[in-house]
């Protein structure tokens, strides 16, 4: 299995062969004359994908759950504790389990991690299914916290390595639109089933079944290329990569750049971590890894570029969340019945549709018009939407009881919020919903994981406070209040951004470095300018 001895596995220039070296005029296999990714790319894509799924089904589904579920755990109505313990445990065990989870992902191999995951959600699934009390609802949802935490990491982390590279960052919002697009079938799942006696049972239940499936699935599938010369196994390394991208003789020049480029990316790593000719098992040790993630979190804040980096991605994925859209997500249903629609599921599906649509907008758009400047032109429509929502709350009578009965008399301000509601959710999807994940084009490699890391991190921390606090916000400041407050962190999350965000697409990742170094590069970026010369 282990093919290291046969062959040296890592070289340095002068110790690779003249005729094998992937930057001399000998090989020449460049990747970008590949025109589209291959069937077996979007196989693969599609499997993974499937997480992704999971993670926005996951998410949503609480919404319908939190209005369908009645006093069907431990006999009694949810209180307002019940119902934010029951939605943010989900993003704070996400939390916990993102880091542990990059860990597992070099020591286990990234397909393992993505198989234990998707143990995690069938089991989360079917313990919410049949539990009969809050805190077993709360167990339910902490386990699936950690799958959604697993894979939000190393889902991104597969498909990447495994993906040629000119095709590699389309596919960080193809994840988003998954996670939208699995929000809206938990929105659907939810309308379909709120009606039935215990239908929150299915609806929570139901997202044991895709993940069931992708576990065999992706059982067949392969481990990545990057991973697999790590641990050992260049040749399973070759055959993977073959398959990749496909039969004849440039793409065979291609797979021998792209197996020399991932042997010598790695050497570079292990000799500057010190870890050269240590045998597998010592670089995967738990002393190494510890060093090593000093040694980088030392690198990400006392150089300048990084810092800033680092600033960037964590300030964008804060204000992703503190912006207060997931409060949306977790409890349109409940907010929409309290200001007295009928069937709040069904009111609610505006919002996970809305959502879904304007991020294959942003999928099409975010390369040409650029990030920042999608940003800027944006985040001024979810203050206007939330500044109306909070406006219109002001006139809705709303029943003393919370979310147990609607509004006493029907207005017109209801149809008025949801409209108001779907302006905001609108600018959220073309710009903060996707913009943040765009992190990782901000580090250079040495730094990439773990700067990316913290800043997953900034994020699902920000949505565990979002998903706690929203309740008791409602019930203190009043809807008017909770939403102006919201208001005015999209207000400073725009004067943040126009001040240290440059626009950084259409650059290359070396320019983004460049970009950063002496400064936050917002006026030698292109905002103002037609990126790509489109
Ligand atoms: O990018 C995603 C997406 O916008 C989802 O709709 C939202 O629920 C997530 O929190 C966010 O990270």
């Amino acid at each position: 299995m282990n093919d290291a001895a046969a062959e040296p596995l890592i070289h340095s220039d002068a110790e690779v062969p003249r005729d094998q070296r992937h930057d001399g005029d000998e090989v020449s296999g460049d990747e970008s004359v590949l025109v589209a990714p291959g069937a077996f790319i979007w196989i693969l894509t599609f499997c993974a994908g499937v997480s992704g799924l999971l993670f926005g089904y996951d998410t949503g589904v609480i919404s319908s759950t939190l209005v369908s579920v009645g006093s069907d755990l431990s006999s009694r109505p949810l209180t307002t504790l019940d119902k934010s313990l029951v939605t943010s445990c989900t993003s704070f065990f996400a939390l916990v389990a993102s880091p542990l989870t990059g860990v597992l992902a070099d020591q286990w191999g990234r397909k393992r991690v993505i198989l234990g995951a998707d143990v995690l959600f069938v089991l989360g699934a079917l313990w919410q299914a049949w539990t009969s009390s809050v805190w077993g609802m709360i167990a339910g949802r902490s386990i699936v916290g950690l799958a959604v935490g697993s894979a939000s990491f190393v889902v991104p982390l597969y498909i990447s390595e495994l993906s040629p590279s000119p095709f590699r960052g389309r596919l960080v919002t193809i994840s988003c639109l998954n996670i939208t697009g699995g929000q809206m079938v938990a929105y659907i799942v939810g309308w379909l089933f709120s009606t039935r006696i215990h239908g929150w049972r299915w609806m929570v239940g139901l997202g044991a079944l895709p993940a069931a499936i992708q576990f065999l699935v992706l059982w067949g599938m392969p481990e990545t290329p990057r991973w697999l010369v790590k641990a050992g196994q260049k040749e399973q390394a070759r055959r993977v990569l073959d398959r990749v991208y496909g039969d004849g003789d440039a793409m065979k020049s291609i797979v021998h750049t792209v197996l020399r480029k991932v042997e010598r990316e790695i050497y570079e790593e292990e000799d500057a971590a010190g870890e050269r000719g240590v045998p597998v098992d010592g670089k995967h040790g738990w002393k190494s890894k510890v060093a090593k993630i000093n040694d980088n979190f030392a690198q990400l804040v006392s150089v300048g570029g990084n810092r800033r980096a680092l600033i960037i991605a964590c300030m964008l994925q804060g204000f992703q969340q503190l912006c207060g859209f997931n409060s949306l997500m977790y409890f349109s249903a409940t907010i929409f019945s309290l200001v007295g629609f009928q069937s709040p599921t069904l009111t609610s599906l505006c919002i996970a549709i809305t959502n879904f649509c304007f991020t294959l907008v942003a999928f099409y758009s975010i390369d040409r018009i650029g990030r920042r400047r999608i940003l800027l032109w944006s985040v001024p429509i979810m203050a206007i939407g939330l500044l109306v929502c909070a406006a219109a709350f002001h006139f809705v009578e709303l029943p003393a009881s919370k979310a147990s009965s609607s509004a006493t008399s029907p207005t017109i301000w209801p149809p008025f919020i949801l409209a108001a509601m779907t302006v905001y959710v609108a600018g959220y999807a073309l710009g903060l919903g996707n913009v943040p994940w765009q992190q990782s084009e901000l580090f250079p490699l040495s730094v990439r994981s773990t700067g990316s890391a913290m800043a997953t991190a900034t994020n699902w921390a920000s949505n565990t406070l979002v998903g706690l606090t929203f309740l008791p916000m409602m019930q203190v400041l009043s809807p008017t209040g909770t939403f102006a407050v919201y208001a005015v962190v999209c207000a400073a999350a725009w004067g943040v951004i126009w001040r240290i965000y440059p626009e950084t697409a259409g650059l290359g990742l070396e320019d983004v470095g460049g970009l950063l170094k002496d400064g936050w590069g917002v006026r030698t970026g292109r905002m103002g300018r037609r990126v790509n010369g489109r």
